[in-house]
């Protein structure tokens, strides 16, 4: 575990990026919601009309197909008795009368009319004829005339009882039947009217329920329609062969209640789905989003910068070399630590993409920087675990490609001696490395276990002395003495020497005392921007050549 503890693995949002991330997560998932609630509803509300239209579709096909029916009959039934030719109501007419009326079962009988009263029918002769009433509707088709309905006992055993008597028009035969015959369809709602208009004339034919005038003329030349009007559903089915078209029409209250309560059970499921959303948008927005998730969002949102810390001559005080260092500012303005970001990106396998963009990030930095500065370097961190692995080298040529007017030898790879770990493999990578002709230093030097025997074999540049053995120069402590140790070795294995953390005057002349070459540290210069670094050096090249310098001597 980090030292730094649950902060190394997991990272919570500030106040504003959490409510962002709420009311951005509840935003897109309130309007997905809302999308499917409307789409949901628009469908359930399309089914519910299709139901009821489809239900009044079956029905009115129904009676159409009955009238049209009763239609074919009537008219077979008067060809028939008319073709015998026979004396009306003689007793020969009469039988036929009444085989006929028994062929044809949509008939209730079949009769003579004269004088606008009923002379005979299948029931016998009615004596002076039963008087009917003046016809209602003088047809076009088949030249029909149909009489009005009347109560009518067509025997003394039979009660009287409503029929239409329908008479060819010119011989005076007749069809009786019930009124109601075309609309017997078996319906299971109370509330629906059935029936049969006659196209030409808009009179009613047979109906039961209200009948509207006026939709005669929503249904023109076409063979169908069906539509809403005044609370009604209504669909409309003209015969291709009669003058007549059979309806079916329902009240649409229970259609719109159907609908209502869709429209309730669909918004009830999206509140309800928008009420998991919002508490999940709330735990995500409270979550803690682990550290490694967070560098990948600001390598993407490119939160990072690069400071440049001084890497300076002791023995002239001059500039030579700057470190790069990376700094990571959040969008919340927050800081992170580096220690703390770049143990985590080790750890997490984010380290590769965060030295490309230190990498990207120089190139930008530095473009024809070296042109002016030839001797100059930038010293780059390159993690433990990419010194282990030879697409560094090929990673580090593409990179010093990319630099305008840099040369390998402006740039000095820090390796930390943890990279030191597989000494075999870190020493074949370092070699190569140099070949390219960067510089390599090893940094941190003094806190990592590295042996000394296979110090000797490696291929390096510089050592740089840790801070917690600058820290004790002029102290009791027992790592003064190991300064004085490391110098040595450097010397021995004529290694260049940088301390590292320099904090004050007395550490600096100490080390230039005992020949350190360089030396970083607040003494010197805090890590600055390119730009602060850039106009410094101009400063310095500037008053080398006509005045003091004005970089500290130790
Ligand atoms: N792989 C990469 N590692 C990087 C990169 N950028 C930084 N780092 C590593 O993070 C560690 C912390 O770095 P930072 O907070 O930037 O601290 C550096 C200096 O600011 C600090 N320093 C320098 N002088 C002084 C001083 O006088 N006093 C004082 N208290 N601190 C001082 O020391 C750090 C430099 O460390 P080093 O690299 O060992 O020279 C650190 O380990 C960085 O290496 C990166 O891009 N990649």
């Amino acid at each position: 575990m980090h030292p730094l503890g649950h902060y190394v693995r997991a990272f919570n949002r500030g106040p504003i990026g959490r409510i962002k991330a709420f009311v951005s997560s509840a935003l897109i998932g309130t309007l997905v919601i809302a999308l499917l609630a409307g789409v949901a509803f628009h469908y359930a509300s399309n089914q519910i009309w299709n139901a009821a239209f489809g239900k009044l579709n079956a029905v009115g096909v129904e009676v159409l197909e009955r009238s049209e029916r009763s239609s074919d009959q009537i008219r077979a039934a008067i060809r028939d008795v008319q073709t015998q030719g026979a004396l009306p109501c003689s007793p020969e007419n009469l039988a036929l009368m009444a085989q006929t009326n028994l062929k044809y079962g949509q008939l209730q009988g079949v009769g003579y009319v004269a004088n606008g009263r009923l002379m005979c029918s299948s029931y016998g002769s009615h004596g002076a004829g039963i008087p009917l009433p003046p016809p209602r509707y003088q047809g076009t088709s088949g030249n029909l005339m149909m009489l009005r309905d009347v109560n009518l006992s067509l025997a003394s055993s039979i009660e009287p009882q409503p029929v239409t008597i329908i008479t060819a028009a010119g011989n005076g035969y007749s069809a009786i039947l019930s009124p109601t015959l075309p609309i017997d369809v078996f319906i299971n709602d109370r509330d629906m009217a059935v029936g049969t208009v006659i196209y030409s004339s808009n009179e009613i034919k047979a109906a039961r329920g209200g009948v509207d005038p006026t939709w005669r003329t929503r249904l023109g030349d076409s063979k169908h329609t069906q539509f809403v009007q005044n609370h009604r559903i209504v669909s409309l089915w003209r015969s291709p062969r009669y003058d007549y078209f059979a309806f079916a029409a329902i009240p649409d209250d229970e259609v719109r209640a159907r609908i209502r309560y869709a429209g309730l059970l669909i918004l009830s499921c999206a509140a309800f789905a928008m009420a998991v959303l919002l508490l999940a948008a709330a735990r995500s927005a409270l979550r803690r989003v682990p550290l490694s998730e967070s560098i990948r969002d600001a390598l993407w949102r490119r939160e990072f910068h690069l400071v440049y810390q001084p890497v300076v001559e002791l023995k002239t005080g001059r500039w030579v070399g700057a470190e790069a260092l990376l700094r990571w500012r959040r969008s919340t303005g927050e800081q992170v630590r580096p220690d703390v970001f770049i143990s985590v990106a080790e750890e997490s396998g984010v380290i590769e993409e965060i030295t490309d963009h230190v990498f990207e990030l120089v190139t930008a930095d530095m473009a024809g920087f070296f042109e002016s500065h030839p001797h100059f370097h930038v010293a780059i961190n390159v993690s433990s675990i990419e010194i282990q692995s030879p697409d560094v080298v090929s990673r580090l040529t593409k990179f010093c490609a990319g630099v305008t007017g840099a040369n390998a030898r402006n740039f000095v790879i820090e390796a930390t001696e943890r990279s030191l770990i597989d000494p075999e493999k870190a020493r074949n990578i370092m070699e190569e490395i140099r070949k390219l002709g960067f510089a390599v230093a090893i940094d941190d030097f003094g806190t990592g276990y590295s042996s000394l025997c296979y110090l000797q074999t490696l291929s390096t540049d510089y050592l740089k002395i840790d801070k917690s053995f600058i820290d004790a120069i002029d102290t009791e402590s027992v790592k003064n003495d190991v300064v004085l140790h490391i110098i040595a070795l450097a010397k021995d294995l004529q290694l260049r020497l940088i301390a590292e953390g320099v904090e004050n005057a007395a550490q600096a002349t100490y080390l230039r005392d005992r020949g350190v070459e360089y030396a970083q540290g607040w003494h010197f210069a805090k890590p600055m921007t390119c730009r602060e670094l850039l106009s410094s050096l101009g400063r310095q090249t500037a008053e080398s050549i006509g005045g003091p310098n004005p970089s500290r001597q130790p």
